[in-house]
Order: C-alpha cells, then sequence, then structure tokens
C-alpha cells in the first residue's frame, strides 16, 4: 500500500528515512519509505540487527532519524506523544501497584500534571474496567504483578498502554518472552484489540509465523545497512484463526519469506559453509 493508493492520511508515513548512531559503521536505517494507513496492522521481520527496533523507536519518537521525513497523522514527529503508545518485551510494571493501579498509573500521573475534572476521573475510572474486561483480567483486578504469569502481566502492559486510547500502538518483541501456548492466546487477544480499539498497529517480531497471523502486511527489513527490502501483503481474511496457518498460502509465503530472510542476512552463507565443513570432516 502507498500514499498513491491510500484515500485518507497516512498514521504513519516514513519518506527517505534514514538514521546512523553516533560512531555507528553503518547506517541502522536507510531510505526507508513506508505509509502505514488508519487501523492497519504491520508486522516487522528481518535478521537481527537489520533496523526493526530502530524503526520502531523513531516512530515512537524515542530515537531521532537524521535523514528524511517521520509523519504521524500528517505532522513531524518531535518525540513521543499521547496520540502512540509502546509495548516491550518486558512488562515493565510497577510492582508496588496491583492490576488496576498499574492500569490507570499513567492516567493519575496526567492528573497531576493537567487541570482534569471529576467527570474526567470518572471516565478513566470506566476506561480501566472496560479494558480490564477486553484484556480478560477482571479476576486478577486486585492482583499484584508478581503473582501473575508472564503472559497476564503483558495483558496489563497492553491494557495502560491502551488507557490513553492511543490511535498508533507500537509494540516490540511483545510475545517474545512467553511460551508458545501463551503466545497463541495472546496472538487473538492483540487481533481483537486491534478489531474492538481500531487501533493502527507497529509490531516487529523475529517470528514469520506470528508476522503473517497478526499483520495485515509484513515488512521483511535486510541488515548492513538497514533497510526495507520487500513488502508482503497477506493475502488472509482480516478475521484470522489458527486453522489458517495450515493453508497452503500461509505455508508458502512463510517459506519465502524465510529463505529471503536466510538470503538477506548471510545465514545461508554460514550454513553452506558449516555443511562444507562437515562434508570435509566425515
Ligand atoms: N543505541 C545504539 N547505539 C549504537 N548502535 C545501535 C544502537 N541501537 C542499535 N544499534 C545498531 O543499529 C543496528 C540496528 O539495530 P536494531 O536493534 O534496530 O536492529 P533489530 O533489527 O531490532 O535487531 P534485533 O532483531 O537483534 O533486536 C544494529 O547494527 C545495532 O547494533
Amino acid at each position: 500500500m502507498t500514499l498513491a493508493t491510500l484515500d485518507v492520511m497516512p498514521s504513519l508515513c516514513c519518506r527517505a528515512l534514514g538514521k546512523t548512531y553516533p560512531g555507528g559503521k553503518q547506517p541502522a536505517l536507510v531510505d526507508v519509505n513506508l505509509d502505514i494507513a488508519p487501523n492497519e496492522f504491520v508486522t516487522l521481520v528481518g535478521a537481527s540487527g537489520c533496523g526493526k527496533s530502530t524503526l520502531l523507536r523513531c516512530m515512537a519518537g524515542l530515537e531521532r532519524h537524521d535523514q528524511g521525513e517521520l509523519r504521524v497523522c500528517g505532522q513531524p514527529i518531535a518525540g513521543p506523544g499521547p496520540d502512540r503508545a509502546m509495548v516491550f518485551q518486558h512488562y515493565s510494571l510497577y510492582p508496588w501497584l496491583t492490576v488496576i493501579e498499574n492500569i490507570r498509573f499513567v492516567r493519575r500521573l496526567s492528573a497531576h500534571t493537567r487541570d482534569r475534572s471529576s467527570s474526567d476521573v470518572e471516565a478513566a475510572s470506566g476506561r480501566a474496567d472496560a479494558l480490564l474486561r477486553l484484556m480478560g483480567l477482571d479476576a486478577v483486578r486486585d492482583a499484584y504483578p508478581n503473582q501473575l504469569s508472564g503472559g497476564m502481566q503483558q495483558r496489563v502492559a497492553i491494557a495502560r498502554a491502551l488507557m490513553s486510547a492511543p490511535p498508533i500502538l507500537l509494540m516490540d518483541e511483545p510475545f517474545g518472552a512467553l511460551d508458545a501456548q501463551t503466545r497463541e492466546v495472546m496472538h487473538d487477544l492483540i487481533a481483537h484489540v486491534h478489531r474492538q480499539e481500531r487501533s493502527t498497529i507497529v509490531f516487529v517480531t523475529h517470528d514469520v509465523e506470528e508476522a503473517l497471523y497478526l499483520g495485515h502486511r509484513v515488512v521483511l527489513m535486510a541488515p548492513r545497512p538497514g533497510r526495507i527490502d520487500t513488502i508482503y501483503p497477506v493475502p488472509l481474511p482480516a478475521r484470522r484463526n489458527q486453522d489458517m496457518k495450515l493453508a497452503p498460502e500461509f505455508l508458502a509465503l512463510k517459506r519465502e519469506i524465510l529463505e529471503r530472510i536466510r538470503d538477506t542476512s548471510g545465514m545461508k552463507t554460514d550454513l553452506e559453509l558449516l555443511e562444507k565443513l562437515s562434508q570435509a570432516a566425515a
């Protein structure tokens, strides 16, 4: 999907985006061009070091790009903002606060920095309760983070990120630390959240199956220098179910993307070298 095919303003727009870290031998990002439509779910995959997290952090306003343009809803990104929330692999919950207190924490902070009426506070409280329900956390409302499994803790972190109803959710390997079964549940949960909240989601992962199951498009990045290699539209209905992972078109695309990651990462050469060495040793 390019800007030309979007009849609405993109949520996020990267034009010839580039970034080199101080002292970096290679740019972390070069010539990144990407438009992300409102309510789109885009996944970023690629070999280690191809710039996935850097791109996400630039979108979050946590890193400054040094070339090109990066806009959120048409406005240049100058830093973090209430229109974007970020979820990391490690849940970073406040251990001394309960689940509901963790979810409300952002609102409590902003209540100290802005004038708030009692109806604001009531609305925030209703939003926190709605998010508890959405994330299936009702039963653990008053529990502390150390009483919860990793999957539950990540649900709390996502609910907290959603508290201020950000139009854009940026997720950096959010399920990377979870076991396979919990990840599957989280996949269906985040797809449900995406439908309910109508958020735009950019999601970084190492897992191609996860990228295909969740994404409307999979953006494959390549390293040295970090860049976009290929953008794959996912040929599945918007509403997914686990059985689709076995569909021939899903498996064929998964294979194609894995192969391309091997090609672009240098991994293939390493594997060929290992094969030659073991043949020589035999
Ligand atoms: N804070 C930093 N300072 C200097 N170089 C950095 C910094 N963060 C990342 N880099 C470099 O920028 C490049 C891209 O890193 P980045 O973490 O964005 O890649 P990635 O695709 O997210 O990697 P991974 O999949 O391993 O998390 C790498 O070469 C990395 O070493």
